[in-house]
């Protein structure tokens, strides 16, 4: 995507180079910057301080991560110290554990000196890989999109409620849920983005605003709560959100939040799609509620906001008295039944075991 009429990717490396560079998130949108990633320490710095975030660029970070560590030492013993090191920096969103899986598959037969550059080899692939992957969802879901405006009769934008950021910023390029609505948008489709500002980290308010006001994509932020709201007023057509892991039988675990929202549209009868690309789903599980792994985040998250001063500085300024006892869960799972369908590279399939292996029969 542009920023300020220059075409960037969240992550990137040069061909000559060993160390990769990413957008730095957590500085968006008061500053953009980017951070250099020197090893292994500093790819799994960055994900779990959230410098980089959104599943399928943890993914691709955690396999740039491995690579380093492969440089660095190239050991039997570190073919697996390394796998179990990157994979546990966040637990719930599986395409960490999916590119993990895929770098070491390709580099453990190797002999040891051969591991390195292989691992690069793979971590562009699994890069390039991402972008296409995302430029194919933009096109199956922006269909929804078309299908909403027909059915208007051409007569209004189609309004859209999203949760959290899912944009390019959280892949490598397009997006997941916002890939949908560039590609609609791109496409002349009129559309209009409610942001939900999901807190606490409030990823629509400071990322999805960010990227939406840089495409021109017209966006109304609104506070988490007002969405269910907006529905029983008819304000909303579709909602669309990402996800980080979803189970085989199409239980969605996505940022907190996104159950109540699920919950909304079902009561007044809004159209629910999770927009993911095959890497996120898990295939060796079932039940989403009682089986993913919900990472606890730090309290002062909750208790604690960031902006930024007169001065330009980014400030984090206290909300909640000391000792507040917090709880911070940061994901929170939508059951299949309440998922209109699962959006993704190879099409729009019911949120169920047998909608999803219709589109990835090789997954038996
Ligand atoms: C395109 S995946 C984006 C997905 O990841 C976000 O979580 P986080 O910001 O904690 O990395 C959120 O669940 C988004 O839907």
């Amino acid at each position: 995507m542009k920023v300020d009429g220059v075409a960037y990717r969240s992550i990137w490396r040069d061909p000559s180079e060993t160390t990769v560079t990413v957008v730095d998130q957590t500085l968006l949108p008061h500053r953009f910057d980017t951070l250099k990633l020197m090893n292994v320490a500093d790819a799994i710095d960055a994900i779990k301080r959230m410098v980089v975030r959104g599943a399928p660029l943890i993914g691709v970070t955690g396999a740039y991560g491995y690579a380093m560590a492969l440089r660095d030492d190239p050991s039997d013993a570190n073919v697996d110290a390394a796998f179990d090191a990157i994979n546990a920096a966040r637990p719930t969103a599986v395409n960490l554990r999916w590119a993990l899986e895929i770098m070491r598959q390709e580099v453990r037969d190797l002999a040891p000196d051969d591991r390195a550059v292989a691992a690069y080899v793979t971590a562009d692939r699994l890069r390039a890989e991402d972008i296409e992957t995302n430029g194919a969802i933009a096109e199956q879901g922006a269909r929804l999109v078309r299908e909403i405006y027909e059915a208007n009769g051409r007569s209004r934008p189609v309004n859209i409620l999203t949760h959290c950021n899912t944009g390019w910023i959280a892949c490598v390029d397009w997006g997941t849920a916002l890939g949908v609505v560039y590609r609609a948008h791109d496409d002349g489709i009129p559309v209009h983005v409610w942001v939900d500002e999901t807190r606490p980290r409030n990823q629509g308010a400071s990322l999805t605003t960010w990227e939406l006001g840089s495409h021109g994509v017209p966006h109304t932020l609104i506070v988490d709560n007002a969405g269910g709201h907006l529905m029983q007023h008819g304000q909303v057509d579709i909602c669309l959100v990402g996800a980080d892991r979803v189970t085989a039988s199409g239980d969605a675990c996505n940022k907190i939040g996104t159950y109540l929202k699920a919950l909304a549209a079902k009561d007044n009868h809004v159209p629910f799609y999770v927009v993911l690309p095959g890497s996120t789903i898990d295939w060796g599980m079932q039940d989403g509620v009682t089986e993913i792994e919900i990472e606890e985040r730090a309290s002062d998250e909750v208790t604690h906001i960031s902006g930024v001063a007169g001065d330009g500085s980014i400030v984090k300024v206290r909300l909640a008295p000391k000792g507040t006892k917090v709880g911070n869960p940061a994901f929170d799972v939508t059951p299949a039944r309440l998922v209109t369908g699962l959006v993704t590279e190879r099409g729009v399939a019911p949120a169920s075991r047998e909608g999803l292996r219709a589109l990835y029969p090789e997954k038996g």
